[in-house]
């Protein structure tokens, strides 16, 4: 949860990976973001959650139907796994894999944190921060952030609203991922049930800090949920249940990124 903690982002630690390239190239075209001026790669983040279908051996089944699916379309897809997980699924799929939260603590006395660094060592190129079931304070946030930056992975701060999106912002991670938490879990897409909070949070984050790229999350499953979402500014979408506790996961999957344009 964000507080009044005004704390400032670390300078100067540049986080240098695959993502952090390709935001390099946006930021090459003067820093314009707005669809469909500049081309963005869609990013689709699934959230594995610590849901029995996508943990252990299910949790590389669903990565590898991500990997498959991914080739037929202009689409990032990155899974966001349990932290257990890393090493087994970034040993054998090429999508890039995040954590789904890291503390911000080095190395040390910090029995039952997750590092940044450690993260990295197993194959994770980024991680989720402050997912609305993980809140952190807004120091703690910039914490992670920046312990992301010192051991070069990406940082996608999650939010709950456009004032939580600002303050996020502020702090320069890669993506800030904005969730409405009522709508988490419940099958209705953010991109139609509450739009003003996709495009408040893509005119805040553009004024703040327009390097930060922003997602949005909570209900989406269908192609049409993630093509309302690019419609609405979104680089992408960031989602859980509707693949992970689909029947048919691949089924599912191609559905939500048949709303990517061609
Ligand atoms: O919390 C989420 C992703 O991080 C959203 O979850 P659902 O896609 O299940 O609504």
């Amino acid at each position: 949860m964000v507080d009044e903690d005004h704390s400032r982002p670390s300078k100067n630690l540049a986080p240098i990976d695959g993502d952090q390239a390709a935001r390099s190239s946006k930021l090459a075209v003067g820093h314009r973001r707005l669809r469909p001026s500049v081309m963005i790669m869609t990013k689709v983040v699934l959230n594995f959650k610590t849901y029995s279908e996508a943990t252990g051996a299910e949790a590389l089944k669903l990565s590898r139907i991500c990997e498959e699916a991914k080739d037929q379309y202009d689409v990032e897809i990155a899974v966001a796994v349990q932290a257990p997980d890393i090493r087994l699924i970034s040993e054998n799929v090429s999508i890039p894999v995040y954590a789904q939260h890291v503390d911000g603590v080095g190395f040390g006395g910090f029995t039952g944190s997750i590092t940044a660094a450690a993260v990295k060592a197993a194959g994770a190129t980024g991680t989720l921060i402050n997912h609305s079931e993980r809140r952190l304070r807004l120091a703690e946030i910039e914490a992670s952030i920046s312990a992301c930056r010192a051991a070069g992975i990406s940082a996608i701060v999650c939010t709950n609203n456009v004032p939580t999106t600002r303050a996020a912002a502020s702090l320069k991670p890669d993506y800030v991922a904005v969730e409405p938490p009522e709508l988490i879990g419940s099958g209705i897409p953010v991109s139609k049930a509450d739009p003003g909070i996709v495009t408040g949070s893509v005119e805040a984050v553009k004024r703040i800090e327009p390097s930060v790229g922003v997602l949005c999350g909570a209900g989406i499953s269908r192609g049409e949920d993630l093509r309302a979402a690019l419609d609405l500014g979104s680089e992408g979408v960031l989602l859980a249940s509707g693949i992970v506790k689909a029947k048919d996961q691949k089924a599912a999957l191609e559905d939500l990124l048949s709303g990517i344009r061609r």
